[in-house]
């Protein structure tokens, strides 16, 4: 069964388009549209077997995107499938399901108005995830479509870490707690670091680093998440490309005092002018920080300090709630690919059982590979997160 899978952001759509059968899945193309909105646009697609496409050209919106990413794939040069009518399946990744879905399902009026309802707790995210479903309903009308949710493997948390210490009568009137996010790549790459590292998924304590533009650290203990940097909404926790993280919350209403801001001005700085960004006004991309960093720039090194810093202290705060840790795995595009990350953020935490192997880690780029010594009592790895894959399982489980 040919499945598409969309991953919309506020101004991208990564897709793969996979074949499903029950014991098996054979990837079929990848690629991402890029910059939609701006002036110019880009679609790189990479069809396996075959040469990849590169299209630049205005991308004026989701719907748009959507549409280059058909014609790619039909093309006769570098599609992979011959009509749209073997897309059986349709699967979404959608940032916010609230307290709603625990589970990923099949689109209904129900789920996109609960899709839409959280809007305003994850503006970055939702609005796109939900002009994904939207477009494919007008571009290929009658096609079944799945979403799965980064909150749902949080929902596991306990009450004793999702809550703020905040009147009770908000978290009745408006459910506001922590829900956790990139639940989906958490869940993924702790099963395959515990297969590879020889250890049972659900009789374990493992802290998995999900570092990219956004990023997040979890305490999964016995195969359930328990705890995770990230609350409300994408933006608590770690020092993130853009989102400032973990601050207190007075300086933001003082800021907001002494500026005469609003409360979604507030929000736009904390989301869109914060993090590694606005720390050094050069980039919100890390590869960016590393270069200004190594040219000795000394704002570049403090914004690279703090942003690796925060993970150690979230590795720390999570090995003491589990009473332990056996495993630390890191993926996303930092998690990776960055083997300074990796090396800062371990370095130092001997006296947890953590002995890093430098030369392991050296030049391991998306790969899955263990980085600690053969007699290091906690096990550390890098694993390549494939949130698509699990989307595509299960839309798969859903629609067969
Ligand atoms: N070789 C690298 N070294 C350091 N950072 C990298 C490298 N390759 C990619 N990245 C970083 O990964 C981040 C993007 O990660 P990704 O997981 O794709 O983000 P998202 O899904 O949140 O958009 C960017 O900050 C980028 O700079
Ligand atoms: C929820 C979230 O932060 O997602 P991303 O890392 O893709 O921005
Ligand atoms: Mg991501």
């Amino acid at each position: 069964m040919v499945i598409l899978v969309l991953n919309c952001g506020s101004s991208s759509i990564k897709y793969q388009v996979i074949d499903m059968e029950d014991a098996s899945s054979k990837l079929l193309a990848k690629g991402i549209v890029e910059r939609i909105g701006l002036p110019e646009g880009d679609l790189t697609h990479k069809p396996v077997g075959k040469e990849p496409f590169e299209l630049h050209q205005p991308i004026p919106d989701h719907t748009t995107g959507i549409k280059l990413v058909l014609d790619a794939l039909t093309d006769p040069a570098h599609g992979v499938i011959a009509s749209l009518d073997e897309v059986k399946a349709v699967g979404h990744r959608v940032a916010h399901g609230g307290e709603f879905f625990p589970e990923s399902c099949i689109v209904t009026e129900d789920v996109k108005a609960k899709i839409r309802s959280l809007f305003e707790i994850a503006p970055l995210h939702n609005p796109a995830n939900l002009e994904g479903v939207l477009s494919i309903e007008k571009v290929l009308p009658g096609v079944k479509q799945v979403t799965v949710f980064d909150t749902s493997f949080h929902q596991s948390i306990p009450a004793v870490n999702y809550m703020y210490a905040l009147p009770h009568a908000y978290y009745e009137k408006y459910r506001v707690r922590k829900y956790g996010f990139h639940g989906t790549s958490h869940k993924y790459v702790a099963k395959v670091g515990a297969e590879l590292a020889g250890l049972d998924f659900h009789n374990s304590r493992i802290i998995t680093c999900h570092i990219g533009n956004g990023g997040s650290v979890t305490a999964i203990l016995n195969g359930k998440s328990y705890d995770t940097s990230m609350g409300f909404s994408p933006l608590d926790g770690l020092v993130m490309g853009t989102r400032c993280g973990q601050v207190d919350a007075s300086a933001i209403t003082f800021i907001g005092e002494k500026e005469g801001m609003s409360y979604a001005e507030l929000n736009t700085m904390m989301n869109k002018k914060s993090g590694v960004q606005g720390l050094t006004d050069i980039s919100s991309d890390m590869r960016d920080i590393d270069r200004a960093y190594d040219e000795g720039n000394p704002r570049a090194i403090l914004a690279r300090d703090m942003y690796y810093g925060r993970i150690k202290k979230f590795i720390g705060e999570y090995a003491a709630e589990m009473g332990g840790v056996d495993m630390i795995i890191f993926t996303g595009g930092v998690g990776e690919n960055s083997c300074e990350m990796r090396e800062a953020v371990c370095t130092g935490l001997e006296f947890m059982g953590v002995k890093f192997d430098p030369a392991a880690n050296k030049g391991a780029r998306g790969v899955n590979k263990i980085l600690s010594a053969a007699d290091s009592k906690v096990k550390v790895a890098t694993i390549a997160t494939n949130e698509e894959l699990v989307i595509a399982t299960d839309t798969y489980n859903l629609v067969k």
